[in-house]
């Protein structure tokens, strides 16, 4: 057992696929290695304190909004018989909540890195995304899974879920994506029942669309193969249009993906859950990201990210095993 150790985890972008991805169509998603969450596990004299940004204080007095972490921690706290240990979990996140960047998800992936690290184990892959599974079940009820795979990714990845979980490789050396943050929260289990209730209610409206959205997700893996980047721009718009029919876009949403279009993006769209959180545009250089970035801001974004596709790869020491969970 250490005395400290730290877990590290990343935003997510969902490019293509969120909410179609729940009904088994395929996804592409990125991790944004600038936007990260690090988890802190260290001994001290006494007690159990977690420590923050909505919490500050001990693990039994957690509040009912954080049940998932506190789930999780408690988890963890019995796998590794640390009843008895008195320790302090520091949660440093970059990444804004409720804005479609998979916080919860980082979060859980960053705690049991911490934990794992601290008590000098080994962790699989699978074991991570099931023990990050703990967090997302009880925050977002009927999670893909998704968010918890990318989250962990050193590479953006191609998923299915229960079945595929796969780096992707892809070169688009000048081309960038640049996110731009609503400020609006949109509340992720809250967006999957408005799309579950819209197939229950219209399935002959609502089916089609979600498999429109696989059909992009194939096309567009396809496209990063053939390194196109004008027809990933025009498959976002056409996700962004079903997503907006599917009824998760609102119009601040639609308002930045006009403004990053007109702005010399090749394409833009909502990721994530929607009803707010951030967009996405796919820029062809990085000046055009800058006046894409310049623009949103204008528009009301709270925050912009560019994210350039150079050199993309790099390691975190932990071989991503394709394996499914
Ligand atoms: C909306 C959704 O597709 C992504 C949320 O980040 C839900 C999920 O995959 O669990």
């Amino acid at each position: 057992m250490k005395d400290k150790a730290t877990g590290k985890s990343y935003a997510k972008i969902i490019w293509f696929g969120e909410h179609s991805v729940v009904y088994g169509q395929p996804a592409i998603a990125i991790p944004i290695y600038s936007v990260d969450v690090t988890a802190t596990l260290k001994k001290i004299p006494s007690g159990q304190e977690i420590h923050c940004r909505y919490f500050d204080g001990p693990i039994s007095e957690m509040a009912d909004n954080l049940r998932g972490v506190k789930t999780l921690t408690n988890h963890l706290i019995s796998l590794f018989g640390a009843q008895d240990l008195s320790f302090d979990l520091n949660i440093e996140s970059k990444l804004p909540s409720e804005r479609g960047m998979g916080s919860s998800a980082a979060t859980a992936i960053a705690i049991v890195r911490a934990f794992f690290g601290f008590f000098e184990v080994n962790l699989t892959r699978i074991q991570l995304l099931k023990l990050a599974d703990i967090e997302e079940k009880i925050t977002h009820g009927n999670p893909s899974g998704l968010d918890s795979a990318t989250a962990s990714s050193n590479m953006p990845i191609w998923f299915v879920k229960n079945e595929i979980n796969e780096q992707i490789d892809f070169n688009l050396p000048t081309s960038s994506l640049v996110i731009a943050d609503s400020g609006i929260k949109g509340k992720t289990s809250e967006a999957v029942s408005l799309i579950h209730d819209n197939i229950v209610d219209e399935p002959e409206t609502a089916k089609p669309l979600i498999e429109e959205l696989g059909k992009i997700a194939v096309s567009a893996k396809d496209a990063l193969a053939t390194t196109d980047d004008e027809r990933l721009g025009k498959l976002m718009n056409q996700s962004q249009r079903d997503l907006a029919q599917l009824g998760v876009s609102n119009q601040t949403l639609d308002t930045f993906c006009r403004v990053a279009c007109d702005n010399r993006a090749l394409g833009a769209k909502l990721t994530g859950s929607g009803l707010g959180g951030c967009v996405i545009a796919l820029a062809k250089n990085q000046s055009d990201a800058q006046q894409i970035s310049t623009a949103l801001r204008s528009a009301g974004a709270t925050q912009t990210w560019i994210q350039s596709f150079k050199n993309y790869q790099f390691s975190t020491g932990e071989a991503h095993d394709n394996l499914v969970r």
